[in-house]
């Protein structure tokens, strides 16, 4: 409102203000000339007309109805035109870079009075320039991508390359070095998987799932094997142009004849009789961020087994947008490649290895998609925070009801237990080789992302519970209630089905039993 001179007034003067033709409220000190607005109203007229309503506070009854950010919109706030006097404005919703006084809705480390053996100042300082840069530059975006389902913009992506964001979503390694990281904050060697995993928690908060997968996911699984296995021409033809966001890659496995069962996939790559190409045929489906790829990391069915071969979009290769539950704007594709010609030098880890390739990034992959789990599961647990104490039913808030407080006290564990999980395989990842990351955490890995997207789905179902049909409403106070619920379902199919990542854990465990103990 800086342009505009505010007037002030008395709780009296307002009052006089009741009626059709001259209508004020007041919300949180603040007083609005709603009399023009009233027929464009989205909730009707006769609410505003309510002797209850007209002339009067109507602070706590906009509350229970609306979300802050609606009096934060340019078209409404023009509505205000002066404040109580002596008075002042107490309310806010979120505020840009700040963390969140809501119980719970940040991570303990996080939280005022509470500590951490695993977080560092340099982490802190790290969190607090990424969530900055996520509320002013993502967020707004993803809101509007996530709406009208386009690519997430190039400025985004551009900002997002001038921190070295898309360098640092790879995770700690060497891809790292000589590069300034968010603004010099972090030096490359020092920068683990703590710092990764405030990265990928600051993006799930903005609580746009789709988007979220739209934002360069496809590059943080198909650019490893790349990166790791590809030989110094393919690096330096790809590598920099992905991680400064001017190309993008996906990962292209699964498709309709099979996902985690590899062996049934039937793309086929052949060799021409020079040797000096694949000509690969079929088909993928599902692919992350497909409709827009420049690159491909494919695998393929040939003579010797399995094999990872980077395809560059080209003749043979169409991609088309497969409608999901969530917004197109990740760019979910079908692929058909028909007769595509690829240089045999594009083989990742070489022929028949293609399993091996895609292992070795299995682990890192699903540690990030949990890192993303526990942060969004912990945005449900804030907004039913905040709404079962603005909203009063049978004359009380929510929270009043011992049934919603059960469901609170459920869901707040969940979050809190997945973190401490996470933080705890997070700290052995930063103290243990690659091999012995390998060796001992693909089972705990496994154990957590099921357990972490299992309890995602009981607090989506929990929470559209506490919001009733606002929490089946795409739009006003549930809309991330309803968001989430419709999207939870992906991470729980992502990096492998929950119960074969479970299995993967106990088979893991049960392997390592001595066979010299008994009960
Ligand atoms: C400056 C004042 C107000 C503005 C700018 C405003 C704006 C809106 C908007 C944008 C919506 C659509 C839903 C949403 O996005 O949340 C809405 C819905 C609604 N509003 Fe207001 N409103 C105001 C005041 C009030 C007041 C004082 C009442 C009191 C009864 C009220 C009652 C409703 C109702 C009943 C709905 C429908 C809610 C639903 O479908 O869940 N509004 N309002």
């Amino acid at each position: 409102m800086a342009t505009k001179e505010l007037k002030t007034f008395t709780r009296e003067e307002v009052a006089q203000h009741n009626k059709d033709g001259d209508l004020w409220i007041v919300v949180d000190a603040k007083v609005y000339d709603i009399t023009r607005f009233k027929n464009l109203h989205p909730g009707g007229a006769s609410v505003l007309l309510d002797a209850e309503v007209a002339g009067q506070d109507a602070t706590e009854v906009f509350y229970g109805l609306h979300r802050h950010e609606v009096l934060e919109k340019p078209q409404y706030q023009r509505l205000q035109i002066g404040v109580i006097a002596d008075e002042k404005s107490v309310i806010h919703g979120r505020i840009v870079g700040e963390l969140s006084k809501v119980p719970y809705a940040e991570p303990t480390w996080l939280s005022t009075g509470y500590h951490s053996p695993f977080y560092t100042d340099n982490h802190r300082a790290f969190q607090k320039a990424v969530r900055k840069f996520i509320d002013e530059v993502v967020t707004p975006d993803a809101r509007a991508r996530e709406e009208d389902g386009k690519p997430p913009s190039a400025s985004v992506i551009e900002a997002m390359a001038k921190v070295n964001l898309h360098a640092m979503r790879m995770g700690p390694g060497k891809h790292l070095k000589g590069l300034e990281l968010m603004g010099g904050i972090v030096k490359p060697e020092e920068f683990d998987y703590f710092h990764e995993m405030i990265i990928t928690q600051e993006f799930a908060r903005s609580g746009c799932r789709g988007y979220g997968d739209g934002l360069m996911s496809g590059s943080v699984i198909g650019l490893p094997p790349v990166l790791n296995f590809g030989s110094d021409e393919i690096k330096a033809k790809v590598v920099p142009d992905v991680l400064s966001g001017k190309k993008l890659i996906c990962l292209a496995i699964s498709e309709a004849f099979a996902g985690s069962d590899v062996s049934g996939l039937r793309t086929t790559a052949v060799k021409t009789e020079d040797g000096k190409h694949w000509i690969i045929n079929g088909t993928k489906k599902w692919i992350t961020n497909g409709t827009f790829a420049h690159y491909f990391t494919v695998g393929c069915k040939t003579e010797d087994g399995f094999t990872v071969i980077l395809v560059e979009r080209g003749e043979g290769v169409e991609t088309k947008s497969i409608k999901t539950s969530y917004s197109p704007t990740a760019g979910t594709a079908y692929i058909t490649f028909d007769n595509v010609k690829v240089p045999v030098e594009n083989t990742l880890g070489g022929e028949g290895a293609g399993i091996f390739v895609m292992l070795s990034n299995f682990n890192h992959e699903r540690w990030v998609m949990i890192c993303s789990s526990a942060r969004s599961q912990r945005l449900i647990v804030e907004e039913c925070l905040k709404w079962t104490s603005q909203r009063n039913a049978f004359g009380k808030p929510l929270h009043s009801q011992a049934v919603i407080r059960s469901k609170l006290a459920a869901m707040i564990s969940r979050a809190e237990a997945v973190q401490s999980w996470l933080e705890n395989i997070t700290y052995q990842m930063n103290n243990m080789s690659y091999k012995e990351q390998a060796k001992y955490l693909a089972g705990p890995i496994g154990l957590l992302k099921m357990t972490s997207t299992k309890y995602a789905q009981l607090t989506a179902t929990d929470a559209v519970q506490v919001f009733g049909g606002r929490g089946i409403t795409r739009s006003g106070m549930g809309q991330h209630i309803e968001h989430y619920h419709r999207t939870v379902p992906f991470d729980a199919i992502l990096g492998g089905a929950e119960d074969v990542l479970g299995d993967l854990g106990v088979r893991q465990a049960i392997r390592q039993m001595p066979k010299n103990i008994k009960l």
